[in-house]
């Protein structure tokens, strides 16, 4: 099986270091999410995997070799990093066609995977007429030219309307299901949950986390918990005698923190109060995700 395997790998630009010491496996058969803010490392991450930035230190290999020495790189691991990265006044047939005679691949994979990516019907086109979706297929049918076991894509859904978002989830599921190793960065958490096995989280080019996604999920603790009592005022002081934290929701809900959603039902039933609502909050994908990586956020507004 062709993995990814990314060991004590650095990178130093002057003074800053944009990749610390990172070590994380991307297994085949799963996609696994690569998610950081902004800044965190990831692109700088991936280049290194492409033979595109030399590490300072540490090492990258697809399936145990250096990308350099890869005979035929196309054929072992395909990546989108830069979906305006193809010359404009190019039909997209003829610039995969140039990529397939480059990699000594047969021109039938051009014909493969255009209709892979439903770009048959504009294959003629120039890519310069192509909108961010085409192109974002376009870049997507090069990395899959040579039948690659590994595939990385580096914020494939940014820019994309909701039906290319979806067609991009299925690929990478499909990819995955086939047994290919696939990285995915992106900077949504909720997109990844829904996307990914497997998330390897960073932030200022260190390793966070490194998780499944269910492992991920399951982990995130009760949050808060929202409660509508017939006599609000009354069971908010029940609430707050017992220790919670009691904040005004919306109409005449509370959002009590402190106690969970048991230990509130048994309060009102030793009060006989009457509840009409008690839900748990989790907190949502995003807050987990900003809890993870607050510390190592590159800009941070100040609210008002
Ligand atoms: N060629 C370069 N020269 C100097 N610094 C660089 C270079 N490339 C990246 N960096 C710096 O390295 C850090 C990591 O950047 P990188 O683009 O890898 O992050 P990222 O996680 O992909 O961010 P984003 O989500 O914004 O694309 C940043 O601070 C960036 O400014």
């Amino acid at each position: 099986m062709t993995r990814i395997e990314v060991r004590g790998l650095t990178k130093r630009y002057g003074h800053d270091t944009a990749v610390d010491d990172l070590s994380f496996t991307v297994e085949a058969g799963q996609v696994t999410g690569f998610l950081g803010p902004n800044g965190a490392g990831k692109s700088t991450t991936m280049k290194m995997v492409l033979g595109l930035a030399a590490p300072t230190s540490g090492s990258v290999t697809i399936g145990g070799r250096r990308y350099r020495d890869l005979p035929v790189p196309l054929t072992e691991v395909g990546a989108l990093l830069d979906a305006g990265a193809v010359h404009p006044g190019r039909r997209a047939c003829d610039h995969l066609l140039a990529l397939a005679a480059g990699a000594g691949l047969p021109r039938r994979r051009v014909g493969e995977v255009l209709a892979r990516t439903g770009l048959e019907p504009v294959a003629r086109r120039r890519a310069g007429e192509f909108s961010l979706g085409m192109r974002q297929r376009l870049g997507i049918a090069g990395a899959l030219l040579g039948d690659p076991r590994v595939l990385m894509f580096d914020e494939p859904v940014n820019g994309l309307d909701p039906e290319g978002i979806r067609w991009i989830r299925g690929l990478m599921r499909s990819l995955a299901a086939e047994g290919r190793a696939v990285l995915v960065s992106s900077h949504l958490m909720n997109e990844m949950a829904q996307t990914a096995d497997h998330l390897v989280v960073i932030g200022r080019g260190r390793l966070i986390a490194d998780t499944s996604v269910t492992e991920f999920l399951n982990g995130r603790g009760e949050g808060a918990v929202l409660v509508r009592a017939e006599d609000p005022a009354a069971f908010a002081l029940r609430l707050t005698a017992a220790g919670a934290v009691v904040r005004e929701g919306t109409g005449s809900a509370v959002v009590v923190s402190g106690l969970t959603a048991e230990e509130i039902g048994r309060l009102a039933a030793c009060h006989g109060a009457v509840l009409s609502e008690l839900t748990p909050q989790r907190p949502s994908l995003e807050d987990a995700f900003m809890e993870l990586t607050g510390d190592s956020v590159e800009f941070q507004g100040v609210s008002a």
